[in-house]
């Protein structure tokens, strides 16, 4: 039996002013998989995933996610959906602790919580905790990752690779079927990237499917399949990395030929 397509890309186009960003995109995310996505500095990979997560609107072109068309759907929509991102760069409230950032990343993106919030805005009481039961969610987020030890600490404390962990919790405690993950082994020592390998892997066994963009090749050699690289804001190539190394114009693309 064929993998079941979760998202579909079709003829995705974003404009920045006169730059063509992404260029007629075409893409597929199947059910338990780990796509890389590829390709030099400026070709559309974060664009790309703005657009998935919603942070863009495309300006042509359609995104289908199983089967419904979200293209342009706000992000908190997308969540509850079952899409969630990270950064390049990790954004934690840095006033709460690791704890309530996740707690935080639950309520905004939990349907349910969002109602109980508006529902009980006078007096405050969508933050007690179990309210809106996002614990268990929060929980498993922080101990998928590793930091459940560290969930009282200030996120301030943290060190990168930690922050880029929390980021990662954030993402996986709105419970998402469809996780984009970019540049997150960036800036990381063998040992930070190879337990963020190990993380990665583990949740394709929970039925979550990732994107993961990134230049680190030796990073994306281990945990994905199937690579799609981009150029000047299109796909050129689909397939295994080691077919893409030896591609004529991936080569061009990447080494100049
Ligand atoms: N908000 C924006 N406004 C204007 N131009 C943008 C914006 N975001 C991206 N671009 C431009 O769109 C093109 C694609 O950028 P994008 O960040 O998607 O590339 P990328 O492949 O993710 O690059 P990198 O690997 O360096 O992160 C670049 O030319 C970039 O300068």
């Amino acid at each position: 039996m064929s993998p079941k397509e979760i998202l579909k890309v079709e003829n995705v186009e974003k404009r920045f002013g006169g730059l063509k960003a992404l260029n007629k995109v075409n893409l597929s995310v199947y059910e338990n998989e780990i796509l890389g996505l590829v390709g030099p500095n400026g070709s559309g990979k974060t664009t790309l995933i703005n657009v998935i997560s919603g942070i863009y609107k495309p300006d042509a072109g359609k995104i289908y996610f199983f089967g419904k068309r979200i293209d342009g759907i706000a992000t908190y929509k997308l969540a509850h959906l079952g899409i969630n991102r990270t950064f390049q760069i990790p954004k934690p409230f840095h006033g709460l602790t690791v704890r309530e950032n996740v707690e935080v990343a639950a309520l905004y993106s939990g349907k349910q919580c969002l109602k109980s919030f508006f529902k009980h805005l006078k007096n405050f009481k969508f933050m007690e905790k179990g309210y809106c039961n996002i614990e268990d969610d929060v929980q498993t987020a922080l101990s998928i990752v590793g930091l459940d030890k560290l969930q009282d600490k200030q996120a301030t404390q943290l060190n990168t690779s930690e922050q880029k962990l929390l980021g990662l919790a954030r993402a996986l405690a709105t419970k998402p079927k469809l996780l984009l993950v970019d540049e997150i082994a960036a800036g990381l020592n063998q040992e930070e990237t190879d337990k963020i390998a190990e993380i990665l892997q583990s949740l394709v066994k929970k039925s979550i499917s990732i994107i993961v963009v990134e230049h680190l090749m030796h990073f994306i050699h281990k945990i994905t399949s199937r690579v799609v690289v981009m150029d000047s804001g299109s796909p050129i190539f689909e397939g295994t990395l080691e077919q893409a190394a030896n591609d004529k114009r991936v080569v061009e693309v990447f080494l100049g030929g």
